[in-house]
């Protein structure tokens, strides 16, 4: 094994809480690499992308997968397949990553409706939620039909019980509704419940799982279904531009993590955002949701914290953040989660003093860095606003 001499761009995130996303690849991903298959994927002769995808298509049950450059294009070609014949709708979460983040795709690629959907629970959708929103194909010609629930599990790192999706599957099966699960964090859902995925993949006819968020991996998804709806989801996928050539090269970094001990890993994650919550409950820091697994999502609102503030006493104490949602993955160290609740406390101290009012519609997430430099390089004049 050859050891690589890395540049300095390659330096580990582990003071980096702005998501899971952060995660750089590690020594033995980049050396992977060197011994990677050279296939040309859009005619599926990269051996190591085929055997990324049937590997993770068997740990989920299912037929067959999909190598996608990202959740937000195997999420959103998923839905693409499973929606014929429009006028129709969707139902999901209010906060669902497809209808919030997905630059409107439902609407634009699936010509479709969202009902979003406010869980009664505050935490998850059930049953009873997707009934009261449900709109049925009954001739009424105001309507747009529901044809698909689109779940995430975790969403915001809640995880949805099994028996609810149970209900779920059952309703979805007596009105003919076809059921997507957005899995971008499905894997950390697996580690925190000890569920196999493949129990997942029982309930589930699509499941969009993310490589390159708490799994570590630089880049991609894989879209998992039967064989006809993988086969016409390649179409789709091409269609938008998401037939890569060599992808042997993301596929093997992907194998790699993938063989790693990536429960623990995330296992290990989950311990910290705990630590991290307890702490806030320690010094009545209000919370937006509970720390199932590896996010904690601090209730800015109801804290009257600013969340410059904290991003900047963030950056005080050497850590990076976004805002409210303090995101935890394996390469974080001990040294920045208590660098972390330092930042957290002063800035709520801070709020005490001077509370942090604001009505301004606030960005969830930045595409700018939180070290002050916008996506072009430029030192940014002032950290903007966001929710988290
Ligand atoms: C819940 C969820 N789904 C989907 C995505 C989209 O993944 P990607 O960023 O790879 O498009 C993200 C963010 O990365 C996410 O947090
Ligand atoms: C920014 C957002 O799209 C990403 N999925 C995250 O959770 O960080």
């Amino acid at each position: 094994m050859t050891t690589l001499n890395l540049p300095p761009i390659y330096k580990s995130a582990s003071n980096d809480l702005r998501s899971d996303t952060f995660t750089t690849p590690t020594p033995e991903m980049l050396e992977a690499v060197l011994t990677a298959t050279m296939g040309d994927s859009v005619y599926a002769e990269d051996t190591d992308t085929v055997r990324l995808e049937q590997e993770i298509a068997q740990l989920a049950g299912m037929e067959s997968g999909l190598f996608c450059v990202s959740g937000t294009l195997s999420n959103q070609i998923a839905i693409r397949t499973h929606l014929m014949q429009p006028p129709y709708s969707i139902l999901c979460d209010y906060r669902a990553h497809v209808y919030t983040h997905e630059s409107a795709g439902l609407a634009i690629l699936s010509q479709a409706m969202v009902s979003p959907v406010y869980p009664a629970n505050g935490n998850y959708v059930t049953v009873e939620d997707l009934k009261k929103n449900f709109i049925p194909d009954d001739g009424d010609v105001h309507g747009a039909p529901t044809r698909l629930v689109s779940l995430e599990n975790t969403l915001h790192g809640i995880i949805t019980p099994l028996e609810e999706l149970v209900r779920i599957k059952v309703w979805c099966m007596e009105n003919n509704l076809k059921l997507h699960c957005d899995g971008a964090r499905i894997l950390n859902a697996t580690a925190a419940t000890g569920i196999p995925l493949k129990q997942y993949g029982e309930i589930f006819d699509s499941i969009s799982i993310c490589l390159s968020k708490s799994l570590g991996a630089p880049m991609g998804s894989i879209l998992v279904g039967d064989s006809k709806f993988i086969k016409k989801c390649t179409h789709f996928r091409k269609q938008q531009g998401g037939g890569v050539r060599q992808c042997g090269i993301m596929s093997k970094m992907a194998l790699v993590a993938l063989h790693s001990n990536w429960k623990s890993k995330m296992i290990y994650s989950h311990s910290l955002a705990q630590e991290m919550s307890e702490f806030c409950k320690k010094h009545e820091i209000p919370l937006e949701s509970p720390a199932d697994t590896n996010f904690v999502f601090i209730d800015l609102s109801a804290a009257n914290m600013d969340p410059d503030v904290l991003v900047k006493k963030g950056l005080k104490y050497g850590v990076r953040l976004m805002g409210g949602r303090i995101s935890f993955h394996y390469q974080v160290s001990k040294e920045t989660l208590l660098n972390a609740q330092k930042a957290v406390l002063e800035a709520f101290e801070y709020a005490k003093q001077h509370p942090y009012k604001s009505d301004a519609p606030t960005a969830v997430y930045r595409s700018a860095s939180v070290e002050g430099l916008d996506i072009h390089g430029n030192q940014i004049k002032e950290i903007k606003t966001f929710k988290y």
